[in-house]
C-alpha cells in the first residue's frame, strides 16, 4: 500500500507534486493546521504529517496518529511539535535547516531598516496626504553597533548582510566559537556586553527554556538607552509585557516583530505602540524560501517512507539512501539479538552494551544501538521502536554503553550485546551473512550458528550423553517437526545449549517436558 501523506499548513504546491511523483498517495488541506479537532479525527489515515508553524503536534494529536511515522516540518522552529511526545510515539521529526535562513535574515535586515526611517509610519502619513517631512527625522545605520543574539545560520547571514552596510557587529552566543566569530568579522562578547552597547539588537535564536525571555526587563534595563529591538525569530524571547513599558518610558526606542507569544497574534501588548512595527511570522514568506523548504520537506519525507533514508531528522541519526540498504540487515540482527536478550530476561535491566567489532563498526552505530533497545525492550514493552527505544531506555535508568572495534575476527562483522542486570550478565553475538540474513553465532560465550526464526525453542543443559536423543523424542511425540537444530558446548562434559527452529509454536507442556528432562536448566519458547 501506497505511504498516505497529510499536508495541514501552506506549502507551496511544489511539495504535492514530490510526493505524487514518487507514488505516495497525498491530501493537501492547507487551512487544516488551525483546526485542532479535525486534525485529531484525520491524522490516524496518514504515515506522514507535512507542517509549517500553524499546525501544532501535541500530544493528543500524536496519540490519534497510530500509522504515523514522520513529521517534516517545511522551515526550520520546530518549536510547535512535542518532540519527547513524538520520539515516544517513534515519530522522525524532520526540518529543513537552510532552506528558508537568508529570507529570514532578509527579514531582519528590512525590520532594521524600517525602524531606522520609520518607513511604515511615514507610508502611512504620506498616503493620508499629509506630507510630514519634518515629523520622521530617521537614523544612519553606517558605523552603529548590531547586536546579534544567536549568531547561528540566520544570525550569521544577518551579521555578513550588516558588515556590509559597514555597521559594527557583535554577537553573544555560548556556541559561537572564537575562530567562526573571526570568520564571520564579528565580536564574540557575553551577554551584558551587548546590551550595553547596541545601537540595534536582533534575535536569531530558536525558543528553549534557556532562551525564552532572554530580553527579559531586567535585560531591557541594561540596554543602551534608545536601543531598537528586532524579533524575526520567536515569540517568548522578548518579554513583551517589559518591552511594552520599555518603550514607553523611552529608555527602548522602536521594536520591529515577526513573531510572538501568542500566534496567531490578534492582540499583544505591543500593539498600537507609535514605535512598533508588526509583520504576521512573514521571516520564511518569500516565494523562494516556500518554494526551497516544500521541495526539501517533500524530498526528504518520501525518502524516509519509501527508502528508509533519514535527513535533518531532530530526533534520529540521519541515514543516506545508500546507507539505508547497506545498514539494513544490521539493524534487522541488532534487533533480533535484542529481541533474544528481552525474551530471556525478566527482571530490570541495569545496562546495556554493545560492542561493534569490524566492518559494522563503520556503520551508523546509533541507528543499530536504537535498534537492539527497541528489540530488547520490546516484550515488555509492545509499543516501541527504533525512534523511541532511547528515550524510553532512559526513562527507565537503563545505560546504554556503545563500542567499535576495527578488529578482523572470525566474520568480517559482528554484533555483541551484552545485557546486565542485577542478577546476571548475559552475551549474544550475530552477524551477517553475504545472504544478507542475520545469525546468531554466540550464546554467552558458546559458539553456535543460527538464523533466528518465528519460532524457537532455546534449551540450557549440561553437556551429557542421550539429551539430544531424549529432546528430539518429546518434539516428535508431541507431532512437532524440526527445522533446523543447532547445538554448542563451552567444554565436554560443561554448559550446553540448543537452540531449534520447528514448524508451529511450541506448547507449554512440551517445554515443561524438556525442562524437566534430566541434566535441563532452563528451556524457553522464543519467537522472531
Ligand atoms: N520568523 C520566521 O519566519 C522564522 C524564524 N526562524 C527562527 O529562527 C531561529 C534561528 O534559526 P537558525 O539560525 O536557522 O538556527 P541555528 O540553530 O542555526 O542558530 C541558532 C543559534 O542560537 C544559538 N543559541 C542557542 N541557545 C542560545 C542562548 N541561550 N543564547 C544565545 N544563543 C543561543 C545557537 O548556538 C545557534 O548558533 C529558529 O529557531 C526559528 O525559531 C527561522 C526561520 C523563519
Ligand atoms: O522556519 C521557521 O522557523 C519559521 O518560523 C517559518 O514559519 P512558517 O513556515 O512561515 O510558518
Amino acid at each position: 500500500m501506497a505511504p498516505r501523506v497529510l499536508i495541514s499548513d501552506a506549502l507551496s504546491p511544489a511539495a504535492v507534486q514530490i510526493f505524487k511523483d514518487r507514488g505516495i498517495e497525498v491530501d493537501f488541506q492547507p487551512a487544516l493546521g488551525k483546526d485542532k479537532d479535525k486534525l485529531a479525527e484525520i491524522i490516524g489515515d496518514y504515515d506522514g504529517l507535512a507542517i509549517r508553524s500553524a499546525t501544532k503536534v501535541t500530544p493528543k494529536i500524536l496519540a490519534q496518529a497510530k500509522r504515523l511515522k514522520v513529521v517534516g516540518r517545511a522551515g526550520i522552529g520546530v518549536d510547535n511539535v512535542d518532540i519527547p511526545a513524538a520520539t515516544a510515539k517513534g515519530v522522525i521529526v524532520m526540518n529543513t535547516p537552510f532552506g528558508n535562513s537568508i529570507t529570514t535574515a532578509e527579514h531582519a535586515i528590512a525590520m532594521m531598516f524600517a525602524l531606522a526611517r520609520e518607513i511604515p509610519a511615514a507610508d502611512a502619513s504620506t498616503q493620508a496626504g499629509k506630507w510630514e517631512k519634518n515629523r520622521f527625522m530617521g537614523v544612519e545605520l553606517t558605523a552603529k553597533t548590531l547586536g546579534i543574539i544567536g549568531c547561528g545560520n540566520i544570525g550569521s547571514i544577518v551579521a555578513d548582510r550588516a558588515l556590509g552596510l559597514k555597521m559594527k557587529v557583535i554577537a553573544f552566543d555560548p556556541f559561537l566559537s572564537p575562530e567562526r566569530a573571526l570568520d564571520l568579522g564579528v565580536e564574540k562578547v557575553e551577554l551584558d556586553d551587548l546590551l550595553a552597547r547596541a545601537d540595534v539588537i536582533t534575535l536569531h535564536t530558536p525558543l528553549t527554556d534557556k532562551t525564552r525571555n532572554v530580553l527579559s526587563a531586567e535585560a531591557l534595563a541594561k540596554t543602551k538607552k534608545g536601543v531598537r529591538i528586532i524579533n524575526c525569530a520567536r515569540g517568548g524571547l522578548v518579554d513583551e509585557v517589559a518591552l511594552a513599558a520599555a518603550l514607553d518610558s523611552g529608555q527602548v526606542g522602536g521594536a520591529a516583530f515577526d513573531v510572538f507569544v501568542t500566534e496567531p497574534a490578534n492582540e499583544n501588548p505591543l500593539f498600537g505602540h507609535p514605535n512598533v512595527i508588526c509583520t504576521p511570522h512573514l521571516g520564511a514568506s518569500t516565494t523562494e524560501a516556500q518554494e526551497n523548504v516544500a521541495l526539501q520537506v517533500a524530498e526528504q519525507m518520501s525518502d524516509y517512507l519509501l527508502r528508509g533514508a533519514i535527513s535533518n531528522a531532530v530526533n534520529f541519526p540521519s541515514i543516506t539512501a545508500e546507507e539505508a540498504p547497506k545498514l539494513k540487515p544490521f539493524i534487522e540482527l541488532a534487533e533480533k539479538l535484542g529481541s533474544f536478550a528481552g525474551q530471556l530476561t525478566d527482571t530490570d535491566i541495569k545496562t546495556v552494551r554493545i560492542t561493534y567489532d569490524g566492518a559494522v563498526a563503520g556503520l551508523k552505530i546509533k541507528a543499530l544501538t536504537s535498534a537492539a533497545v527497541a528489540g530488547l525492550l520490546r516484550p515488555a514493552l509492545q509499543d516501541v521502536n527504533v525512534v523511541s527505544a532511547p528515550s524510553i531506555a532512559k526513562e527507565r535508568g537503563i545505560v546504554i554503553e556503545e563500542t567499535t572495534r576495527d578488529v578482523a575476527g572470525d566474520y568480517e562483522s559482528l554484533v555483541t550485546l551484552t545485557v546486565v542486570t542485577e542478577q546476571m550478565e548475559r552475551s549474544l553475538s550475530g552477524t551477517v551473512f553475504a545472504d544478507g540474513r542475520p545469525r546468531i553465532v554466540d550464546i554467552k560465550g558458546i559458539k553456535v550458528d543460527a538464523e533466528f526464526a518465528p519460532s524457537m525453542i532455546y534449551v540450557t543443559n549440561e553437556d551429557r550423553p542421550g539429551f539430544v536423543g531424549r529432546f528430539a523424542g518429546l518434539l516428535g511425540e508431541a507431532g512437532i517437526n524440526i527445522a533446523t537444530f543447532a547445538l554448542g558446548r563451552d567444554r565436554q562434559g560443561g554448559d550446553a545449549i540448543a537452540l531449534v527452529e520447528i514448524d508451529g509454536a511450541a506448547p507449554e507442556e512440551l517445554l515443561a517436558k524438556v525442562q524437566a528432562l534430566p541434566h535441563v536448566k532452563q528451556a524457553k519458547p522464543l519467537a522472531f
